[in-house]
């Protein structure tokens, strides 16, 4: 009997999808790994799962969802990490590495009311409930006469909050109700223009180990190049920002064959101040073009703008 190959996880119903998805596409691409005992999908608990009473900024930014998988792979408890890009920190622990990006879901953001409202036709002071700034700002950038609330836990028990009236409306992204097969609930879904993605929503990175040859390479077939591109320019935007979840930065790279587009947006978090950079180039060019956006973006905030 050799090993099994075991994909680490957080035990949320998304996150299962997405390892369970992770493992279909290993078996597609390698049908041995079909044989009983072959895959175990490990179930971890992160710190994000355990603090769901403040938002995700109070609760200390970086990592949250991410360090006790990373925890196990470099431990050896762990021979690949499934992770929504979105929430993977800029900066990766020595020794570990993203090898691997599953095509990407839809971006956008799905809206949802009770009563049928748009963002428009919310009535003014209506509560609206996110977890993250970027939400908050770009709904109150549009909407500044609505009031926003921290709204923390999964899809599933958000979207039984907003049922039981403990808010009037909450947004969410559509990939992850795609993936848990959740859309028929949705309001509206919010075209970019209205609501621009996080960076790297909708991608599914699967981290390992850089030493680990074997696992790099049972994942190499299932590497979507597209993604890649995208998610490159998007995260090196995010790193020339210093992003952290205490900033509204939202950035979205999509490609027209080998050209890449991207546009990129900051904002104070009550809505009222917004920066904005569009860079094209070649997907080949992908970090420059989103480092170079973030730059220019960079040069115009108002000092102390991060920490204010
Ligand atoms: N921060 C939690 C998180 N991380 C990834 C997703 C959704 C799936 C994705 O964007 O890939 C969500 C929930 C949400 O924002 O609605």
């Amino acid at each position: 009997m050799t090993q099994p190959l075991r994909i680490g996880t957080r035990g949320s119903p998304l996150a299962l999808a997405q390892a369970h998805e992770t493992r279909d596409r290993l078996i597609a691409a390698h049908p041995h790994l079909a044989a009983p005992g072959a895959i175990e999908i490990v179930v971890f608990k992160t710190t994000g799962d355990r603090i769901l009473d403040r938002t995700l900024a109070e609760a200390g930014g970086k990592g949250l969802f991410t360090k006790e998988l990373e925890d196990a792979l470099l431990d050896g408890r762990a021979d690949l990490a499934v992770h929504s890009m979105k929430d993977v920190p800029t900066w990766m622990p020595d020794g570990l590495e993203i090898s691997t990006l599953l095509p990407r879901e839809d971006t956008r953001d799905a809206f949802f009311s009770r009563g049928g409202h748009t963002v428009d036709t919310l009535p003014a002071g209506s509560v609206v409930g996110t977890a993250g700034l970027r939400r908050q700002a770009q709904i109150l950038e549009r909407r500044p006469d609505l009031r926003v609330v921290p709204f923390r836990g999964n899809v599933q028990s958000r979207l039984a909050k907003l049922e039981a009236g403990e808010v009037d409306a909450t947004l969410l992204a559509l990939a992850g109700l795609r993936r848990l097969g959740l859309t028929d609930r949705i309001t509206a879904v919010l075209e970019h223009e209205e609501m621009l993605p996080a960076v790297a929503q909708g991608a599914i990175g699967i981290e390992i180990r850089s030493a680990d040859e074997a696992t790099r390479a049972l994942l190499a077939p299932l590497n979507c190049a597209a993604t890649t591109a995208r998610v490159t320019a998007e995260r090196a935007l995010l790193a020339m920002l210093d992003g952290s979840c205490r900033t509204p930065i939202a950035g979205l790279a999509t490609l027209d064959g080998d050209r890449l587009h991207l546009k990129a947006k900051v904002l104070s978090n009550d809505g009222r101040q917004v920066f904005r950079a569009e860079r094209n180039g070649s997907a080949s060019d992908a970090a420059a073009i989103g480092a170079d956006a973030g730059a220019e973006i960079k040069a115009v905030l108002p000092p102390d703008f991060f920490k204010s």
